[in-house]
C-alpha cells in the first residue's frame, strides 16, 4: 500500500522474464520516483507481495510458467491486493488480449514497443487514480456505515419538493413506500397542511443557504406521529431533508409539562399553572379596568375524614370534589352571567384539601357572592365513598382585585387569610376579605412568637383554685389554672392565649410544662405535710391527640413520685365527642394507674351519655355559664338540677364551678351538689397562699352575697 508518511517512495514491482526490459522499466520508474523492486517471474511475484507489499505493478503477460493474466487473477483473490493498480505490458495489441488483462483485473495496459516516457507518466496517472478510488470506497464506505446508524429518514428533493432520493431510517416507518416516493411531488403525498410548511423550508433553506427545521404530525397506522424535518440545501437547486420521529420526545414533553402543571391526584391545574394563570389574569384586568376576584375554598374537617376514614377515602373525596367543581363550574348555567362561561372560570387545587377558583372579569361584588354561595351548596350536596354517605361543607375566603391586592401572591394571600376568618366564623360560610383580617392575623402570629418566647423564658405560672365540700367547706380538690406575665402587656388571659397556643401546637408543650409543674406543686406540699385533696389539670383536645400524650403523663408521674390518684385531668366534652380507640384505651391505662378524669364545661356541648359510658370520666363540673343564673333563671336551675341528679344517677361525681354569690351556693347546696369551685370560696392563688389554706383544711364562705 501507498505509504502516507512524505519522504516514502511508492513501490513499484516490475514482473518480467526478460532482463533488459526489467532494466529499462526500473530506469524509467526511477526517474518518476518509484522505488522499484523486480521479479523474474509470476511465481517469484507472488511471493514478493509480502514485504513491503507494492504500490504499484507492472506486469508482463508473456512469461514462462504462470502468465501476467494469470498472476494478476491470483493478486486480485488477496483481499489486500484488490486495490492495488496493475499495468500489463504485452506485446499483443489486439482486442482480445487487452480485454483479457481487464478481465483479470488490470487497471490499465502499455504495449511493446514501449514508448518509455509515457510509461513513466501512466505509471503515476495509474497510481494516482487507484488512490482517489480507494478514498473514495473509503468514504462510501464511511457514509453507508453513517447512514446505517442514523435513525432518521433521508430524502433528497429538488427545490420543487420531488423526492429525488430516499432512505428509510431504522427507527422511522414510511408514511409512503419508497417505490412510491421517488419521482412524485410531496403534495401529492403529504397532506397539504404538512407539505406546505415543508416547500416553504425548501423555499427558505435555498434561498438563505441555512437549515430550516419543520415541525409536523402526520397518521400512522398506530395513532398520530410526530416528525422533526431539518432541511438544508444540497447544491443550489436540491435539499437533504433528515426527518425525525419525535413522537416519544413529544409525549415525554407532554408528561413533564402535565407533571409540572397539573395536580397528580385531581388532574386540575395545580399551584404553579394557578400562579401563572392568575398572572395572565391580573395583566388582562389591568389593561380592561376590570375587577378580578380570587376565591379560595378550604375543606371543613376533611383532616378528620383523613384520620377516620383513612387516606384513600381522603383521596378519592379529593378527587370527587375536584370532579364535581370541574363539571359544575364549566356549565354555562352555573353563573348567569355570559362573561363567566366555560373560559372564564379557572380552578385549580393548590394542595391538600384547598381549591382556588379565579373569576376574571367580575364588575359586580354580588356575582362573586353568588358564585361563593352556589360552589358551597354544590360542595355540600352528599358524595359517595363506596357505600357511605359523605357531607363536607366548605369554608371560602374571597380577595378582590385591585381593591384586596395588585399582584397574585398578595391576594392568594388575603383570600387565604379571609379563609381562616370563615373558619372562625363557624365554617361553612364565605367571607370577603377586609384590612382588618391581616392586623388580626398580624397579632396572632406576634402572639405565637410570644408564646413561644415565654415558654423559653418562663415567663408563664400555675395558680391553684380550691374546690371545696358544699357541706362544710373542706378543701376537695384543687384547678391549676395557667397564668402568663407577659413583660410588655402584663398578665395575659388564658381565653386569650390558649386557642391560639392549640391553633399553633404550643400547646403540646406547654400542657406537659402544666402537668409536670402541677406535679411538682403536689410534691412539694405533700413533703410540706399539707396535701390531701386531688388537684385537677387541664387538658386541650390537640394534647391529648398527640402521639406521647399518655407516656409522657404516665412519665410525669414517675419522676415526680406523685401517686397517680392525686391527679384529674379535666377534658372538654368535645374531646371525647372525637374519639379513636386509641384514646379510650390509651385513657383507660392511665384510669387503671389511678389518674382521675373530669368533664370540664358539662352541659356546653353535646352532653351525650354514650361517650360517659365509654371513657373512664369521673367527675361532671356543671359549667359556670348555667351557675351564673342561679337561682332565678328558670333554664339555669333546670339544667343545674339535671346534671346534678344525672350524676348521682350515674354514680358519677359532680361540682359546679363559678360559684360567686351565696345565693348560688345555697341553691346548689340545696340541689345536693356536692362539691363547689369559685370565687365565693377563693380565686386562683399563688402556691404559697393555697398551702396556708390547705393547713386550715377548709373554706366558710362569707355571709354577704359579694365574692371574695
Ligand atoms: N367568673 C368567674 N370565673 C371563675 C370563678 N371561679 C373560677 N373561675 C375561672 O374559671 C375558669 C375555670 O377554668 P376552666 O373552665 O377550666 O377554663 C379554663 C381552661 O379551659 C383554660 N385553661 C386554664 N389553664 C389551663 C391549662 O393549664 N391548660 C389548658 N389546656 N387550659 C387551661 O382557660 C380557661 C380559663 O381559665 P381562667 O381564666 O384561669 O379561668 C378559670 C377560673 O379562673 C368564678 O367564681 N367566677
Amino acid at each position: 500500500m501507498l505509504s502516507n508518511a512524505e519522504h516514502v517512495l511508492p513501490t513499484a514491482l516490475i514482473v518480467d522474464d526478460d532482463y533488459v526490459m526489467r532494466m529499462l522499466e526500473r530506469e524509467t520508474l526511477a526517474q518518476f520516483g518509484f522505488d522499484v523492486l523486480e521479479a523474474a517471474d509470476g511465481e517469484q511475484a507472488l511471493d514478493m507481495l509480502d514485504d513491503p507489499p507494492p504500490d504499484l505493478l507492472l506486469l508482463d503477460v508473456e512469461m514462462p510458467g504462470i502468465d501476467g493474466f494469470e498472476v494478476c487473477r491470483r493478486l486480485r483473490q488477496r483481499w489486500d491486493m484488490a486495490r492495488v493498480p496493475v499495468i500489463v505490458v504485452t506485446g499483443m495489441d489486439d482486442l482480445a488480449s487487452i480485454n483479457r488483462a481487464y478481465e483479470s483485473g488490470a487497471n490499465d495496459f502499455v504495449a511493446k514497443p514501449i514508448n518509455w516516457p509515457i510509461l513513466g507518466h501512466r505509471a503515476r496517472y495509474v497510481l494516482r487514480s487507484a488512490q482517489a478510488a480507494r478514498q473514495l470506497s473509503e468514504l462510501k464506505e464511511k457514509q453507508a456505515a453513517i447512514m446505517r446508524a442514523i435513525p432518521d429518514m433521508i430524502f433528497v428533493m429538488d427545490w420543487q419538493g420531488t423526492y429525488l432520493d430516499y432512505k428509510q431510517g431504522y427507527a422511522t416507518t414510511a408514511f409512503v413506500p419508497a417505490s412510491e416516493l421517488l419521482g412524485k411531488n410531496m403534495a401529492a403525498i403529504l397532506p397539504a397542511e404538512v407539505a406546505k410548511p415543508i416547500q416553504q423550508g425548501i423555499e427558505l433553506a435555498l434561498l438563505r443557504g441555512h437549515l430550516q427545521t419543520v415541525l409536523y404530525k402526520l397518521p400512522m397506522p398506530d395513532g398520530s406521529h410526530h416528525y422533526e424535518a431539518r432541511i438544508t440545501p444540497n447544491g443550489v437547486d436540491k435539499v437533504v431533508i433528515v426527518v425525525r420521529d419525535i413522537t416519544t420526545q413529544k409525549l415525554n414533553e407532554d408528561k413533564i409539562r402535565r407533571l409540572a402543571y397539573f395536580d397528580t391526584l385531581t388532574g386540575m391545574p395545580n399551584r404553579q399553572s394557578f400562579l401563572e394563570r392568575l398572572d395572565h389574569e391580573l395583566a388582562r384586568a389591568r389593561r380592561n379596568h376590570h375587577q378580578l376576584a380570587l376565591l379560595f375554598l378550604d375543606l371543613d374537617g376533611f383532616k378528620r375524614i383523613n384520620d377516620t376514614l383513612g387516606h384513600s377515602a381522603g383521596d378519592y373525596l379529593l378527587q370527587a370534589v375536584a370532579e364535581r367543581m370541574k363539571e359544575k363550574l364549566r356549565a354555562g348555567d352555573f353563573v348567569a352571567r355570559p362573561a363567566l362561561d366555560e373560559s372564564g372560570l379557572h380552578v385549580a387545587r393548590l394542595g391538600g384539601d384547598e381549591f382556588t377558583v379565579v373569576l376574571p372579569d367580575v364588575d359586580e361584588t354580588h356575582t362573586v357572592s353568588m358564585v361563593a354561595t352556589r360552589l358551597q351548596a354544590l360542595l355540600a350536596q352528599p358524595f359517595l365513598i363506596g357505600t357511605q354517605e359523605i357531607v363536607v361543607t366548605s369554608s371560602i375566603g374571597i380577595a378582590l382585585f385591585p381593591a384586596d391586592g395588585d399582584d397574585a401572591a398578595t391576594l392568594l394571600k388575603h383570600a387565604d387569610t379571609a379563609m381562616y376568618h370563615a373558619k372562625d366564623q363557624g365554617r361553612n360560610n364565605w367571607q370577603l376579605y377586609h384590612q382588618s383580617l391581616t392586623t388580626q392575623t398580624t397579632a396572632r402570629m406576634a402572639l405565637e412568637t410570644d408564646i413561644r418566647k415565654g415558654l423559653e423564658q418562663g415567663e408563664f405560672h400555675l395558680l391553684y383554685q380550691p374546690q371545696v365540700s358544699a357541706a362544710d367547706g373542706t378543701i376537695v380538690g384543687i384547678e391549676a389554672l395557667i397564668r402568663w406575665q407577659h413583660p410588655q402587656h402584663g398578665m395575659v388571659s388564658p381565653a386569650q392565649f390558649i386557642p391560639v397556643a392549640e391553633e399553633s401546637g404550643q400547646i403540646v408543650p406547654m400542657g406537659e410544662w402544666v402537668l409536670d409543674t402541677a406535679c411538682r406543686q403536689i410534691m412539694e406540699w405533700q413533703l410540706h405535710g399539707v396535701l390531701t385533696a386531688r388537684v385537677a389539670v387541664n387538658v386541650s383536645a390537640r394534647q391529648l391527640r398527640s402521639p406521647h400524650f399518655l407516656d409522657r403523663v404516665a412519665a410525669i408521674i414517675s419522676e415526680t413520685g406523685i401517686r397517680a390518684e392525686q391527679l384529674e385531668l379535666e377534658l372538654t366534652e368535645s374531646i371525647l365527642m372525637d374519639p379513636e380507640s386509641r384514646q379510650v384505651q390509651g385513657l383507660c391505662r392511665l384510669r387503671a394507674l389511678g389518674v382521675h378524669f373530669a368533664i370540664d364545661d358539662f352541659g356546653t356541648g353535646y352532653s351525650s351519655l354514650s361517650y360517659i359510658k365509654r371513657f373512664p370520666i369521673g367527675m361532671l363540673k356543671i359549667d359556670q355559664s348555667f351557675v351564673r343564673g342561679l337561682p332565678n333563671s328558670a333554664n339555669d336551675t333546670g339544667i343545674a338540677t339535671a346534671i346534678i341528679a344525672m350524676a348521682h344517677n350515674l354514680g358519677l361525681e359532680v361540682i359546679a364551678e363559678g360559684v360567686e354569690t351565696r345565693q348560688q351556693f345555697e341553691f346548689l347546696q340545696q340541689a345536693k351538689c356536692p362539691k363547689l369551685q369559685g370565687y365565693l370560696f377563693s380565686r386562683p392563688l399563688p402556691p404559697d397562699e393555697v398551702e396556708i389554706l390547705l393547713r386550715r383544711g377548709s373554706i366558710t364562705p362569707p355571709s354577704d352575697h359579694t365574692a371574695k
